[in-house]
């Protein structure tokens, strides 16, 4: 369904100065798979994500790379042609409902437009429908709902909204970042619930985005790890839960907080470097505790294990 190759893409500093923020990513997708994607905070999830749909910031190119999705080369598309794919073929569910929102207009309004747009639907056949689909994601006065402002309704209302708004035209991928990010903990649970139901329903993949681990792993059966925009370990979740090989997903799993009273939490030691200063070689090494000679010196290559886990690690070569 989705194939993306040798993706490169860098962000022009006020120098004047090409700051890569993906390097060479490489991932595929199946129809109907759920994959997670996570990361520490700035390596590059976001980007990823917009990048697929072609939604970066100005200051953003895609330097090189191929991004197929059910067979369209998206990164020859036009405007007009992506204009086709968002929304109807790809929905996105941005991390903050507040931005993705209009605040001036009714919430229900805002979806109807985007029926009316991609199936040209008359504006009472829209609002029917979205009174309809609000009802199947477990509003219970879908009315008051349709006709309330963004500022009117909960977070978790919002919430709700915005994936009615990134599902309504049955995409065949949902992009998912960080959904649950501002919501507490039994709203973010009620949330997966109903991703994990609307996506079984649909049947459409959906690309989670996150950077809790604990979240995604009763979601999704595919996980991509990345760091410093990098793919640093790929493969099927459970078998990554399992036995991480990467040095930073050991860590990633290490540093997860559990309810255990006594467990002390061990944080990966250091922090995400700038974009400006990127260690060579393995741009995790500096915070690794199993890093050999070569680790500074060259980037490593992915290393496959009976097709279900990629490694990018010198440790596995
Ligand atoms: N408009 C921009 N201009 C310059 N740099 C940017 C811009 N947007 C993002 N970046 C940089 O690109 C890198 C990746 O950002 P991105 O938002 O993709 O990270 P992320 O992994 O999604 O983080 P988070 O989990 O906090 O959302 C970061 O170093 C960030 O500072």
């Amino acid at each position: 369904m989705l194939e993306i190759s040798g993706l490169n893409v860098s962000f022009l500093n006020q120098g004047g100065k090409n700051l890569p923020v993906l390097r060479d990513i490489t991932l595929k997708m199946q129809k109907e798979e759920s994959l997670a994607l996570i990361g520490e905070s700035g390596c590059g999830k976001t980007i990823l994500a917009l990048s697929i749909v072609k939604l970066l910031p100005p200051e953003a190119k895609i330097c090189q790379g191929k991004i197929s999705f059910l067979g369209q080369n998206l990164i020859n598309y036009k405007e007009k042609q992506l204009l086709q794919i968002r929304g109807k073929q790809i929905g996105f569910i941005f991390q903050d409902p507040m931005t993705a929102l209009n605040p001036v207009f009714k919430v229900g309004e805002q979806i109807g437009e985007t029926l009316c747009y991609h199936f040209k639907l008359s504006k009472l056949q829209a609002k029917n429908k979205v009174l309809n689909l609000f009802e199947k994601i477990g509003f219970n006065e879908p009315k008051r709902i349709y006709n309330s402002y963004p500022h009117e309704l909960s977070g978790g209302m919002r919430q709700r909204v915005v994936i009615a708004l990134a599902i309504c035209c049955n995409p065949k991928l949902i992009i998912a970042d960080e959904p649950t990010t501002a919501l507490d903990v039994t709203i973010q649970a009620q949330i997966l619930d109903l991703l994990s139901k609307i996506k079984n329903k649909q049947k459409s993949a959906i690309l989670f985005i996150s950077h809790d681990l604990s979240l995604v792993s009763n979601v999704c059966q595919s996980l991509c790890v990345m760091y410093l925009g990098q793919i640093i370990e790929q493969g099927n979740l459970e078998v990554i839960l399992d036995n991480p090989l990467h040095p930073y997903t050991q860590g990633l799993l290490e540093a997860l907080p559990l309810l255990e009273k006594d467990k002390e939490l061990s944080p990966i030691p250091g922090t995400i470097p700038p974009l400006s200063k990127i260690p060579k070689g393995c741009a995790f090494h500096p915070r690794c505790k199993h890093k050999l000679a070569i680790c500074g010196k060259k980037n490593p290559p992915d290393i496959k294990f009976n097709n279900l886990q990629k490694v990018k690690c010198w440790l596995y070569r």
